[in-house]
C-alpha cells in the first residue's frame, strides 16, 4: 500500500515557539531581558497515505493546522518531529527534481505580477523550469483552453476580474505540469460562477493528467464535488481519514424527514417519531436516527396524514460542524 503513495506523511508535526510579550514599558523591557515564551501546537502527530491520481480534501476550522501542514509537505518549512515523503523526496531537502514534480497554490497568496500580463510571468516560470519553447506554448495554450482564459493573458493582470486571476494562478502553477498539486483555498473569495469554474478545472486536470491533489477550502461544495477522500484536522490532531460519506455516517448518524401533512399537527402528535426541529402550518422537520428510520417512515405513514415525505442527508457543513464539536474521534 505504502510503496504507491506519492504523499507519505508520518507523525508529522510542527511546535512554534512564540514569544509572550507584555504591552507595558516595564514589560517591553522584561521581554527583552526575560524573555518567555508559549508553545503552539500547530501540528500534532500528523500520519496519512495518498495514493497515485487521488484527490483529497483537507478539512479543519480556522487553525486546525492545514497549511502548516502544507507548508512542510512542500518543504517550505522543516516538521519539528516526524517524516514526509512526497513523490520520493523529503520535501524539506527541497531538491530541483522535487520541486518539478510539485505545486502549491495559495488563495489568498499570487505569484502573477500585478502590473505585467500573466504571459510574462509564465515566461519567467519556463525560464526556471527549463521548459523548451515549442512545449511552453502547447502547454499555455491548452491549459488556457481548459481554463477559458484564452485572450486574457496579454492584458496587464490588475485588469483582469478575480476569477480570472485566479485561473490564471492555477496556470502559472502548473506550467511545470506536476505531478502533485497542493491547493489551498483555490476558490476563496470567488463568486459561484468562478467557484464552479476553477472545481470543474481541477477536476478535468486530475483527469487528463492523472494528476495528485491535496485540497483545503472553506467551501464545502468544493469539497464535496472533487473529493472522495477526506482527511479532517483539528487542534493540530488527524481526527478523521476516510470517505466523505462515511464522515456523514459516522459524526451524524441520522438523517433529516421532511414532512407535509393534510391538517397542522402539534409538536406533541409527531415527537414519538423523533427530534422535532421545525413545525410550521402543515409542515414539519424531524431528526431521526438512521437505524430503524425505515420503520419510523413507515409508522408515520401508517398513523399520520401524511402528504409528502422526503428523506434527505444532513447539511455537510452541519455534519462538519458537529465533527469539531466531538474532537476525540479518529478512524477511515
Ligand atoms: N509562523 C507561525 N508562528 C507561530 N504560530 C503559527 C505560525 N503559523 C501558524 N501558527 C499557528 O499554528 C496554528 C495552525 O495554523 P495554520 O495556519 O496551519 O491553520 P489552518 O488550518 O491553515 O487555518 P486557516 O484555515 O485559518 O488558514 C494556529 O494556531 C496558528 O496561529
Amino acid at each position: 500500500m505504502q510503496d504507491e503513495a506519492v504523499v507519505l506523511a508520518q507523525d508529522l508535526t510542527k511546535h512554534y515557539r512564540v514569544a509572550l510579550k507584555e504591552e507595558s514599558l516595564l514589560g517591553t523591557l522584561r521581554h527583552f531581558l526575560f524573555r518567555q515564551y508559549r508553545l503552539v501546537r500547530a501540528v500534532e502527530g500528523v500520519s496519512f497515505a495518498i495514493r497515485r491520481g487521488e484527490v483529497v480534501g483537507f478539512l479543519g476550522p480556522n487553525g486546525a493546522g492545514k497549511t502548516t501542514t502544507l507548508k512542510m509537505l512542500t518543504g517550505l518549512i522543516h516538521p519539528t518531529r516526524g517524516k514526509a515523503l512526497v513523490g520520493g523526496h523529503v520535501p524539506w531537502r527541497r531538491e530541483k527534481a522535487f520541486l518539478k514534480k510539485i505545486t502549491l497554490v495559495m488563495g489568498n497568496k499570487q505569484q502573477l505580477i500585478w502590473d505585467l500580463p500573466a504571459m510574462d510571468t509564465f515566461r519567467l516560470n519556463a525560464a526556471i523550469y527549463e521548459i523548451p519553447e515549442a512545449e511552453f506554448r502547447r502547454r499555455v495554450g491548452e491549459l488556457a483552453e481548459m481554463l477559458g482564459l484564452v485572450g486574457k493573458l496579454h492584458q496587464p493582470v490588475r485588469k483582469l476580474s478575480l476569477g480570472e486571476r485566479m485561473k490564471a494562478e492555477l496556470l502559472a502553477a502548473l506550467l511545470h505540469r506536476p505531478e502533485v498539486l497542493f491547493l489551498d483555498e483555490p476558490t476563496l473569495g470567488l463568486d459561484v460562477n468562478a467557484q464552479v469554474a476553477v472545481r470543474d478545472f481541477v477536476r478535468a486536470y486530475n483527469a487528463r493528467y492523472g494528476a495528485t491533489v491535496l485540497l483545503t477550502s472553506h467551501y464545502m461544495a468544493d469539497i464535496a464535488a472533487l473529493a472522495d477522500r477526506v482527511l479532517v484536522i483539528h487542534q493540530g490532531r488527524l481526527l478523521y481519514d476516510g470517505e466523505l460519506t462515511g464522515l456523514t455516517a459516522r459524526f451524524a448518524p441520522y438523517r433529516e424527514v421532511r414532512l407535509v401533512l393534510a391538517r397542522p399537527l402539534p409538536q406533541e402528535a409527531l415527537a414519538p417519531f423523533g427530534e422535532v426541529r421545525e413545525v410550521e402550518g402543515r409542515e414539519a422537520r424531524l431528526l431521526i436516527p438512521r437505524d430503524g428510520l425505515t420503520e419510523r417512515v413507515a409508522l408515520m405513514l401508517k398513523r399520520l396524514p401524511v402528504e409528502d415525505l422526503e428523506v434527505k442527508e444532513p447539511p455537510l457543513e452541519e455534519v462538519i460542524a458537529r465533527v469539531f464539536q466531538s474532537p476525540k474521534e479518529v478512524g477511515g
